[in-house]
């Protein structure tokens, strides 16, 4: 049997895969993105913590799943993103998806998008401003 010292705390990092399907249109974009079109969205939400000694997680699996289904997957999947979000861009759906899951999801540390394939959009939170 391996050997592991419980008392010796040790951060791990664990990622989730999420999809959903949603229509979009970029209001500022000078191109085809411009009209109302679809993709197949994929992402990973990452969390960050300590391992607890007594279970051996940083968080359940389950329980990340069922809290991004609910807060995330079901209100963005067959939908039109434009309906609550003026810019529907990458970047902004990173970032309300990471808003949507901070207050809700303990060490949450990054959420990456892709909109289409081989194209992600990473979003870590607010940067820390000048001292
Ligand atoms: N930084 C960003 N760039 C672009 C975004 C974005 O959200 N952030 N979005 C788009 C378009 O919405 C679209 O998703 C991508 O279009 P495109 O690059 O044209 O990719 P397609 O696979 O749809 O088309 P191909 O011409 O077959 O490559 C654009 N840029
Ligand atoms: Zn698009």
């Amino acid at each position: 049997m391996a050997t592991i010292d419980y008392t010796d705390h040790r951060p791990a990092r664990l990622e989730v895969e999420f999809h959903f399907a949603a229509a979009h249109r970029l209001p500022r974009y000078d191109g085809p993105c411009f009209r109302m079109h679809g993709h197949n969205y994929r992402f990973l939400v990452a969390v960050e913590g300590d391992v607890d000694p007594r279970t051996g997680m940083v968080a359940d699996f389950g329980r990340v799943k069922e809290l991004v289904q609910e807060h995330v997957v079901q209100r963005v999947d067959h939908r039109t993103l434009n309906d609550f979000l003026e810019n529907p861009t990458a970047e902004n759906i990173a970032r309300w998806i990471f808003e949507t899951l901070a207050p809700r999801l303990p060490g949450l540390a990054e959420v990456r998008l892709f909109e289409i394939p081989g194209c992600c959009v990473v979003y870590r939170g607010a940067l820390a401003g000048p001292a």
